[in-house]
């Protein structure tokens, strides 16, 4: 669905913390809470459809994530909803959450063996619902907090509580939160399991239990959820693969956070449409094509010339007013485009160009490389070209440098292996600006794009894993190259050609295989499907 609003912002634990310590001192005490616990019964009434007596089970951890499913289980139990609770850590959960579930009917079991007394498991129980129970800040309930979900072995999963998770409809993981670290622990990964095998729709409470909430890394197991309810601000992990395919689809609770989280710097932004809008380069009355930009190309070789026409078809739908192809592939470029300007000398003797993209398909070609990377506009350095170039000359570089490793290259870039890259995008794509002092777009699943001064990394939302196919790459740079050359900033330029890009796929794709000059066709209709 095309979304109207503008940028969608992710705060890192720190900043949600901070943000959210100032707004409690506003606010009646287990306020946030109780509005927290309100937006994720909905989602959950929603996702059932039908709450009265529907099967829910919480999976309740040690902490105030576990206080969220525990207030929120309680609104379903008062709608009719069979609420059960499991604690992973009875001798450690939110008190007035357990006490407010109580109240409203919900069940309690112990996830371990021989815990019941602590916890008074199962009917009744009493307890003064929605009081906050003790009353304290986190309203916790004491206990050595010994046995159980930090500690205990997989063998002392109780029987009942397996039994509880095997038949439920929703199963609400509420195990942990910001406060996670690490993946799933033996106890709580034995239940997920039990609850992905059930089929049950499984929601997670602000964030899945078990990813990294700053960096979107999976450290061990983790839960896949069919939806998650965020609270207060988009964290990282919940837009960065591999966690983003954990959460499902994802929806914002607002608890009022937005106000104080001003006060800190964005860790991401995700361009929309109107962003995109925005940032368009439109051709005016008094345009013409060298003010629209003329985008240089210096890619393809001998053995790979598709390289050449792919990146100057995807520089042709991005804004410049002229495309002028330098490489040894004139040929093919002209038979496909005839509108291209094609030379087949150096790129400094080429002529006018306000901006140069270089190294897709370029084989070993680093004559040319050398003089794109020394001419003083905006230069992309892609594929080949990242492998030939020289690391101190792109450093010395004052004009803005572009730089789209895919992670491959983003691993021989840093010295690192490729599944390095993948497991730590956020890290990687930060790293490689800050050495390279060059923007750097990361292409995959995840594309991110990171400028060199630091700042909020943008995380491309369009794309699909179609784009998966040979040569959408070149498509990409010599878009992005095009918008560089309309006068782009290095950021913009990667964030709209990523958007560009990953939306045409969607729109040519629709669920088929495509292949790279498909997306490069598709990307007009991208263009009016922004404008639009
Ligand atoms: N920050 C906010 O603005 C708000 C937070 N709320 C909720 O509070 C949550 C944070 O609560 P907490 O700070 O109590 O932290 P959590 O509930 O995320 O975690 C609590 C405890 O879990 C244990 N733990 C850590 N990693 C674990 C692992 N891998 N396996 C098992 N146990 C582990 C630790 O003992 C930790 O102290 C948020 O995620 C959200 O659900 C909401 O109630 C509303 C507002
Ligand atoms: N799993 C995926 N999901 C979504 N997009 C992907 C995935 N894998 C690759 N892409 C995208 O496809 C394009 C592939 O580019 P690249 O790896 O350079 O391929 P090539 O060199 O063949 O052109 C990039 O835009 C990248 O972001
Ligand atoms: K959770």
């Amino acid at each position: 669905m095309r979304e109207t609003w503008g940028m969608r912002t992710a705060y890192c634990v720190e900043s949600v913390r901070g943000a959210e310590r100032a707004l409690m001192a506003r606010v009646p005490e287990g306020a946030l809470m109780q509005r927290a616990a309100a937006g994720l019964a909905v989602a959950c009434g929603q996702l059932l459809g039908r709450v009265y007596g529907a099967r829910v089970v919480l999976l309740v951890g040690s902490g105030d994530n576990g206080g969220d499913a525990l207030y929120a289980g309680a609104r379903l139990a008062r709608r009719g909803a069979g609420v059960t609770a499991v604690l992973l850590d009875p001798g450690r959960v939110h008190g007035g959450g357990l006490a407010a579930l109580r109240g409203a009917g919900g069940r309690v079991v112990d996830a371990v063996v021989g815990g019941e007394g602590r916890s008074g498991a199962g009917a009744g129980g009493g307890g003064d619902a929605d009081s906050g129970g003790a009353g304290s800040g986190s309203g916790r309930g004491a206990g050595s907090g010994a046995a159980g979900f930090g500690s205990g072995s997989v063998g002392d999963v109780a029987e009942g509580a397996l039994a509880v998770v095997g038949r439920a409809q929703l199963v609400v993981d509420g195990i942990v939160g910001i406060g996670g670290t690490g993946g799933l622990r033996p106890l709580a990964g034995r239940l997920v399991r039990a609850a992905q095998e059930s089929g049950a729709l499984i929601v997670s409470v602000d964030l899945p239990s078990g990813v990294d909430a700053d960096t979107g890394q999976v450290r061990g197991d983790a839960v896949r959820a069919d939806a998650t309810v965020t609270f207060g601000a988009y964290k990282p992990g919940l837009l960065i693969d591999p966690a983003r395919e954990h959460a499902g689809a994802v929806r914002l609770v607002d608890i009022g956070l937005d106000a104080e989280l001003a006060a800190y710097d964005r860790d991401l932004e995700a361009l929309q449409y109107v962003d995109v809008d925005r940032l368009l380069p439109v051709p005016t009355a008094e345009s013409d094509k060298y003010r629209r930009g003329v985008v240089g190309i210096v890619a393809g070789s001998a053995r790979y010339p598709g390289a050449a026409v792919l990146a100057v078809a995807g520089a042709l739908r991005g804004g410049a007013g002229a495309v002028r192809y330098v490489g040894p592939a004139a040929d093919a470029v002209i038979a496909r485009f005839p509108e291209a300007l094609v030379f087949d000398g150096p790129p400094a003797k080429a002529g006018r160009v306000q901006a140069w993209v270089a190294g897709p398909g370029l084989g070993d070609d680093a004559a040319r490389l050398r003089d794109v990377v020394d001419a003083e506009v905006p230069v992309l350095i892609d594929a080949d070209g990242l492998r030939l170039v020289d690391h101190a000359a792109v450093r010395a570089r004052t004009a803005p440098t572009l730089l789209t490793p895919h992670a491959g290259e983003a691993a021989a870039l840093l010295g690192v292996s490729r599944a390095e890259v993948e497991a730590a995008r956020l890290d990687a794509v930060r790293e490689l600006a800050a050495r390279y002092g060059a923007t750097v777009l990361l292409k995959g699943s995840t594309t991110l794009i990171a400028a060199p001064g630091g700042g909020a990394v943008r995380v491309n939302p369009t794309g699909t894993s179609w784009l998966a196919t040979a040569g959408s790459g070149d498509v990409l740079s010599g878009l992005a190259g095009s918008l560089l050359a309309a006068g782009l900033g290095a950021r913009d330029a990667g964030s709209v050609a990523a958007f560009l890009h990953g939306l045409a796929a969607r729109l040519a794709a629709e669920g088929a295989p495509v292949g790279a000059q498909d997306v490069a066709d598709a990307v007009p209709l991208a263009w009016r499907d922004v404008r639009g």
